[in-house]
């Protein structure tokens, strides 16, 4: 691979801003990937992968180039040179990789690579919060998981479309896509490609949505003319699923504390020719109360740490903090209280988060069962996905059902 001066300058203006500024990785990417028209798919593909590829292993990168946060422009090249090293690319004779000391990178690689912490690139706390809520051999096993790269999945929009025959026009379109077993409305692509391009796109064939993350309507057994809330919805990737999966009939009640979201999910709503979603923002603890006991099913796809998706979002390792983790627990608990009372008798919850922690997971079910609104409600059965068993994103799925 030959490196590209003006790809490398704007991974460095990239990385500048993701990790000195705090600016989230993919709006960073999204706006480097405006920057030159002229770029064709690869070097879009270089930007994009190079810049997260080293988000992912900041920590490794910038203990073998020895620099500290901040990081100087000077420390970023230090950082991108390890990068290009360790990858075996051949480094170009440019002023801000001069001295380069190949050598004692890779000999530095090899020493950090015996300790977890530096080899799987994770802040002390995180390191030790997995160890000590998964053991030390599971969550070795799954922090090595959850640093791998994403494939990209799509959710086939069974309104509009099937798999085969959304997978005959993503080809004409030059993109070839694997059938996955045991997810039936999940397709994956062979090669990342910009599939938002696609006309299949812009016709509301498909959203992109992981496999994993796909199982959590499936899990709330909804049937065409229910009503059905889904209390955490944001930009509704699991009401459109729902929607598809009730065949339009019926009503989905979708809810979030922030209106900007519900937006977007009218407008993915329209594409997906999507009829049966209703948006309601949560102002007030009125708007929970008018739903109490009216639901057939209700989902809770609670707000979490997001442990199980660190593959496609590599920099929630350095702007996730242990404060922040205790306090969405708490979140979630209330959650679990309030809105579990919009379920009526007979009716049936799915809590759902995309973590790995047991506490973020079956300890809040457990925690929740034992309350005074929770002892109305048993569990009928839950899933603990974990990345380095599914290949997919870590989650978790219990379904309850009130007496
Ligand atoms: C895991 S995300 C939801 C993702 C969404 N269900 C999907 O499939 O695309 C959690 C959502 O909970 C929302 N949220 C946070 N606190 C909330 C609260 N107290 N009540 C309702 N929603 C809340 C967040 O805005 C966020 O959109």
């Amino acid at each position: 691979m030959r490196l590209h001066r003006n790809l490398v300058f704007a991974v460095i203006d990239g990385l500048h801003l993701i990790f000195n500024e705090n600016k989230y990785a993919d709006k960073v990417v999204e706006q480097l990937l405006k920057r030159d028209k002229r770029w064709g798919a690869r070097d879009r593909g270089f930007v994009a992968e190079t810049t997260y590829d080293i988000v992912r292993w900041k920590r490794l990168y910038a203990e073998i180039a020895e620099v500290k946060e901040p990081f100087t422009r000077d420390n970023l090249w230090r950082i991108f040179a390890v990068w290009a090293t360790l990858k075996g690319i051949k480094l170009p004779d440019w002023k801000q990789l001069e001295g380069t000391p190949s050598r004692k990178i890779k000999g530095r690689f090899d020493e950090l690579s015996r300790v977890r912490k530096y080899r799987e690139s994770v802040p002390d706390w995180l390191d030790a919060i997995g160890e000590k809520e998964l053991g030390e051999e599971l969550w070795t096993k799954e922090l090595h998981a959850l640093n791998e790269q994403a494939s990209v999945i799509l959710r086939v929009n069974t309104l509009k479309t099937n798999k085969r025959t959304l997978q005959d026009l993503l080809m004409e379109e030059g993109i070839d896509t694997l059938s996955i077993e045991g997810y039936p409305d999940a397709i994956q692509l062979k090669e990342r490609g910009n599939i938002f391009r696609t006309e299949a796109f812009k016709n509301g064939f498909f959203e992109v949505q992981d496999a994993s993350s796909q199982l959590v309507a499936e899990y709330l057994d909804v049937q065409p003319g229910m009503r059905v809330a889904d209390a955490c919805a944001g930009a509704g990737g699991k009401s459109l699923h729902l929607a598809a999966k009730m065949e339009n009939k019926g009503q989905i009640i979708a809810l979030d504390i922030y209106g900007n979201k519900l937006k977007e999910l009218k407008r993915r709503a329209r594409r997906n020719d999507v009829h049966n979603i209703e948006t309601r923002e949560i102002d007030s603890t009125k708007v929970i109360k008018k739903l109490h006991n009216t639901m057939d099913r209700v989902l809770i796809d609670a707000p979490c740490s997001g442990l199980g998706v660190l593959r496609r979002n590599p920099d929630a390792k350095w702007k996730l903090q242990p404060e922040f983790i205790d306090k969405i627990k708490t979140t979630q608990q209330e959650i679990l209280n309030d809105y579990s009372k919009m379920v009526k008798s007979g009716g049936k919850l799915v809590y759902a988060t995309c973590s790995v922690l047991p506490s973020e997971n079956q300890d809040q079910v457990t925690a929740f069962l034992k309350s005074e609104n929770g002892k109305e409600f048993e569990l009928i059965k839950d899933k603990k996905v974990l990345a380095s068993n599914a290949g997919f994103d870590g989650f978790y799925m219990a379904l309850l059902q009130k007496k």
